[in-house]
């Protein structure tokens, strides 16, 4: 029987109220690599920062490896294995690669005095080094980040993410802004992550990338789960469709593009 590292269980946000998740449902299998897509506003965002404890959900319970962390903060969530990667590269430009990475270290320590070490800390130094090396980056340890192009920036964000050493990594949308060559090193890279064991959550407008890193799919439409399972068949959903194209679709324009079902953007 196959565990699950994340489960969402009836999980409904409001803001004052305006209704933004609606009884949501899902699981992510521990080792899995799950999409979640939607269109522009379907609450893709706002579900990230529902797992990752940047807001608190209205109703329903937050699972990770079984335990309930509906109340556990955010920092705390790092610590119990899960860390995130976000849309705007959040690096410090002015620091180098090796420094960056060593700032995902940080939130494995507790108290701020541990806070201090990594950056000090040569065991740390390292280690950074080791996983640089590992995730095929070891020619840029010293070079200042804002000089990288930004398939590379991309690419240290997920390594600073992993450098917490989660379990659960979310992804929010790794191939915006990236070319079809840099999205194609990007999915191999990210397939690199899975075969370390990290269960992958994604965010991803990319149906290509969608499709050919992530076998499963969740698919949000103002708020609510309209579909859930494979990736190859999301694009054949009526609902699916309906929710991309508008009520009048046709079945017929509905192929599935790099951009997007029938080239919307997802
Ligand atoms: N803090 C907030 N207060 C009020 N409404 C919000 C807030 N955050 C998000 N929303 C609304 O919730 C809805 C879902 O937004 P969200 O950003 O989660 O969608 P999304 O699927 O990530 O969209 P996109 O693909 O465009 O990034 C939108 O209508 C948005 O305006």
């Amino acid at each position: 029987m196959t565990t699950d590292m994340l489960s969402i269980e009836g999980v409904s946000k409001n803001f004052g109220g305006l209704s933004v998740i609606s009884e949501v449902s899902f699981s992510v299998p521990e080792g899995g690599r799950v999409a979640l897509i939607g269109p522009n506003g379907a609450g893709k965002t706002t579900m990230f920062n529902l797992v990752s404890g940047v807001y608190r959900q209205t109703a329903g319970a937050i699972r990770l490896r079984g335990h309930d962390i509906s109340n556990v903060p955010s920092r705390k969530r790092v610590r119990l294995g899960m860390a995130r990667s976000f849309q705007n590269i959040r690096l410090m430009p002015h620091l180098s690669v090796i420094e960056n990475v060593m700032l995902g270290q940080q939130a494995r320590t507790k108290s701020l005095a541990d806070m201090a070490m990594p950056l000090s800390g040569s065991r740390w130094r390292r280690e950074a080094e080791t996983l640089l090396g590992e995730m095929g980056l070891d020619t840029y340890p010293g070079e200042v980040v804002a000089t990288l192009p930004y398939g590379i920036r991309k690419k240290i964000e997920v390594v600073r993410a992993l450098a917490a050493q989660p379990q659960l990594l979310l992804l929010d949308e790794p191939a915006a802004g990236l070319n079809q060559t840099e999205t194609a090193s990007l999915r191999d890279f990210l397939m690199g992550i899975s075969r370390r064991g990290v269960t992958l959550l994604v965010v991803e407008h990319d149906m290509g990338l969608v499709r050919s890193l992530c076998d499963h799919a969740v698919v949000l439409n103002f708020g609510r789960k309209i579909y859930e399972g494979s990736t190859q068949t999301v694009h054949e959903d009526p609902l699916v469709l309906e929710a991309y194209l508008g009520p009048r679709h046709n079945v017929a324009q509905g192929a599935v593009t790099n951009n997007g079902v029938a080239g919307d953007a997802a």
